[in-house]
């Protein structure tokens, strides 16, 4: 196809198929952190750009929602946990509201997961550690931005970087108040692999009294 018959192309006739893989529930690890694990390892082989990048879905208290991208910093039994300023949008919506969805789609896998669950704050130590191990400019940037304030240009931005870089000038940069992070515990996680002719493969597993139940859905 010749790139003009590409940009003329409408949105609705963008679709491809799915056939690469399938997922059997008699395949799937008995836990979906298992699952997980396994899963996001083929996409880090797989040299995905942004792997570890998931769509966070938050609510305020009266249920209206809001999404964004944030980046995967850990994984295991517990939960998975991200990083943020606690007075952003999704910070404050999950402070009012701790239930939380995240999603990720790796796209030349032909799968996606969702999962969803309540939010918890980390321990500031917890944060501490993982903020050391930031570089130092992303330190600078996070005592910098307000984030999801409005500001009235970018030279405003800049200057309070610059104002933040002279104030740590060859001092360590310690963790904000306001920064650190949130771990998600899952009581939902749904495993879709895209299959032909739109009958894809859906494996979800709910909690329910400590054990994880395995069942299909309808694609
Ligand atoms: C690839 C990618 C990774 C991002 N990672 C983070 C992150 O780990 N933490 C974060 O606070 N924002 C991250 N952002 C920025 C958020 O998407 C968002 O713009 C910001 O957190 C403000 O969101 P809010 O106003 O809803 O709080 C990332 C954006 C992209 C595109």
């Amino acid at each position: 196809m010749s790139e003009d018959n590409r940009s003329t192309k409408s949105i609705a006739e963008l679709r491809r198929e799915y056939s690469q893989q399938a997922l059997a529930e008699s395949e799937v690890c008995k836990n979906p952190i298992d699952q997980f694990s396994e899963w996001f390892e083929q996409a880090y082989s797989a040299d995905l750009l942004d792997v570890n990048a998931m769509n966070l879905s938050t609510a305020t208290k009266q249920g209206k929602p809001s999404s964004r991208i944030v980046l995967l910093k850990g994984v295991d039994e517990a939960g998975f946990r991200f990083y943020t300023n606690y007075e952003s949008r999704k910070g404050r919506e999950l402070n009012e509201n701790p239930h939380a969805a995240l999603c990720f789609y790796w796209a030349p896998l032909e799968r996606q997961v969702r999962i969803e669950g309540e939010v918890e704050r980390l321990s500031r130590l917890t944060s501490e550690a993982y903020f050391k191990q930031r570089p130092r400019e992303s330190r600078l940037g996070a005592w910098a931005s307000k984030q999801s304030d409005q500001v009235s240009s970018r030279e405003e931005l800049e200057k309070r970087f610059r104002k933040i870089k002279q104030k740590f000038k060859n001092e360590e940069i310690p963790l904000p108040d306001f920064w650190g992070g949130f771990l998600l515990r899952a009581h939902r996680i749904e495993f879709w692999q895209g299959r032909k002719g739109r009958m894809h493969d859906r494996i979800c597993y709910e909690k329910s009294n400590a054990e994880w139940n395995i069942f299909r859905l309808a694609p």
